[in-house]
């Protein structure tokens, strides 16, 4: 990892109320500006209290947040700044979701930010454009799909321009296809200059996408780098439950001989392709 630090979590302790065992105990991470960050871990290892602990929403036990350098209290006026800075996409849309239609959804946090009308109305009108929400823009919620709610519940974290936006399973209820629209946004979302960090189980997905994977098991950080740092891993991914990605296993699966000299392993189908179209097997 060689970005500097935009997020880290210090020595973190967190237990839910009325449980005894900590979820976190001196959990230590870092998520690096403009790096593509995938957490990864399996159902209830910790993924979403992480993210509500990054946001401020839940307070840390013991350890601290640090932002940019600089650990945060709890604060009105840092509560205040550190939402701004830092947007949550919950796993469910339908948590995030508050006003009636699409377009008063996406105008809510910056009503609430005191913004001027006319700032409100061009900060709406622009995210309803980037999230191709156009049609639906006056449409009632309750009428709306879940992978449509997922793209106002996204457009109405990005209309506040953080600069790290945490995705909580960022694929939950979507097909390949809005699998593959949601990677557009991302990329998107990442030229205007925010930093991303994804929550998921999904190996596939976050394979694609990331350039540093973290691992959870039972709120520990067990093993953390890039893809073939992380992924050479494969008994320790498997003894976890966790697993490696298709793509990945399918490369090494195949015999030396047949996998030419590549600088880096094919992470989607199409630079699968392209690598053996270019070098036929022998
Ligand atoms: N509000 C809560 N009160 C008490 N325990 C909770 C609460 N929310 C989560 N937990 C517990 O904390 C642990 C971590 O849960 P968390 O939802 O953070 O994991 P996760 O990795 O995001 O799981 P998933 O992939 O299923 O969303 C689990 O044991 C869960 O039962």
């Amino acid at each position: 990892m060689d970005n500097p630090s935009l997020l880290e979590l210090r020595d973190v302790t967190y237990h839910y109320s009325g449980q005894s065992q900590g979820i976190f105990e001196q959990l230590s991470l870092t998520i690096a500006h403009h790096q593509r960050t995938a957490i990864l871990g399996h159902n209830g290892s910790g993924k979403s209290t992480l993210f509500l602990l990054m946001t401020g929403l839940y307070p840390v036990d013991r350890g601290a947040i640090v932002w940019q350098g600089n650990p945060l209290d709890y604060q009105r006026q840092t509560l205040k700044q550190w939402r701004q800075n830092v947007g949550l996409a919950f796993q469910n849309p339908e948590h995030q979701l508050v006003a009636g239609t699409v377009a008063e959804d996406i105008s809510y946090g910056l009503c609430n930010l005191k913004l001027s009308k006319p700032e409100i109305g061009y900060r709406v009108e622009q995210a309803i454009a980037d999230f191709q929400l156009t049609e639906i823009a006056h449409t009632p919620l309750h009428h709306l799909s879940l992978g449509q709610k997922r793209r106002v519940a996204l457009a109405g974290v990005m209309v506040l321009n953080p600069q790290l936006l945490l995705l909580d399973e960022p694929t939950a209820y979507l097909d390949p296809q809005q699998g593959q629209t949601l990677l557009q946004e991302l990329h998107k979302i990442e030229q205007k200059g925010t930093t991303i960090a994804i929550a998921t189980h999904n190996l596939d997905f976050a394979y694609q996408w990331a350039d540093w994977f973290i691992i959870l098991n039972q709120g520990k950080l067990i093993l953390e780098g890039d893809a073939q740092t992380v992924f050479s891993q494969q008994q320790l991914l498997t003894e976890i439950g966790l697993g490696i990605p298709t793509l990945w296993e399918a490369w090494h699966s195949l015999p030396p001989s047949f996998r030419p000299q590549v600088r880096q392993i094919p992470r989607t189908l199409k630079e699968w392709k392209s690598i053996f179209n270019q070098s036929p097997f022998p």
